[in-house]
């Protein structure tokens, strides 16, 4: 579970987390809307130490992040907006195999992991293709396969749709449901409901700082406006 209890932070002193309050569980599938600014990179990064709360608390499964690093990283996993500066490896299992290795796990273990992870977002067999020659789409893929084969309990990406086409972006989201359906929280960032909305259990939206929305997908649509969010037309 991920709590954020009455958090502020402010970037020097301009605020942009406000006393924002926010329970996410193990299994839930998060959407996370809100206008450029509205502070979603800034709350996410919170998760696994990136960031500290100036006030209130972030506790990842009851522990506050700042308390033990290792183990609220080991339980986020992270996909930031541009995967791109992401990897560390030039071939896919090599990019996917690091998190486990500096786990300190038997090599067998870890290469469970690597053909668990890139199974899990189809990618299977393919580890010793280079990233520099793949698609945007499956470099996302690959990057999510990184994040999972830290075996977390939660999932976030932060707009990692950016610059991907739709098949790509439907691709990558159907990889995700199945995640959610297998008990990984996930919680996405994103400008673009339509992307989302069949998938999501929930929508929260931030306007400066703030939740002004936290609801079922339907519900949430209705007190959400252009402004905010893209919405489906339905
Ligand atoms: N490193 C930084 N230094 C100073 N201000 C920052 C920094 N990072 C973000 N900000 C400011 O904090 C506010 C919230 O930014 P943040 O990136 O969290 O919003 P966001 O909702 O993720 O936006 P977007 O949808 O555009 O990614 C913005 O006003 C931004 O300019």
């Amino acid at each position: 579970m991920i709590e954020f209890d009455s958090v502020s932070y402010a970037f020097e002193d301009v605020p942009v987390i406000d006393e924002l309050s926010l329970s996410i569980d193990d299994g839930e599938f998060v959407a996370l809307a809100g206008a450029n600014g509205s502070g979603k990179t800034t709350l996410l990064r919170h998760c696994n130490g990136l960031l500290s709360p100036d006030e209130g608390a972030v506790l990842v499964d009851g522990r506050p992040v700042e308390d033990d690093l290792i183990a609220a990283r080991s339980s986020i996993g992270m996909v930031f907006q541009h995967p791109r500066d992401q990897f560390v490896a030039a071939t896919i299992g090599a990019d996917v195999a690091f998190g486990p290795e500096n786990l300190g796990l038997e090599r067998s273990e870890i290469d469970r992991r690597v053909e668990a992870s890139l199974e899990a977002v189809n990618m299977a067999g393919r580890e010793t293709e280079r990233i520099d020659a793949l698609s945007g789409g499956e470099q996302a893929r690959v990057a999510i396969a990184g994040a999972l084969a830290m075996e977390p309990s939660h999932l976030i990406l932060d707009e990692p749709f950016t610059g991907l086409d739709d098949p790509a972006r439907r691709s990558v989201l159907s990889r995700l449901e199945s995640l959610a359906e297998n008990d990984t929280g996930v919680v996405l960032a994103t400008h673009d409901l339509r992307d989302v909305i069949d998938l999501a259990d929930r929508v929260v939206a931030m306007r400066n700082g703030r939740v002004i929305v936290d609801d079922r997908p339907d519900r949430a649509l209705a007190g959400l406006d252009g402004a905010e969010v893209r919405v489906p037309r339905c």
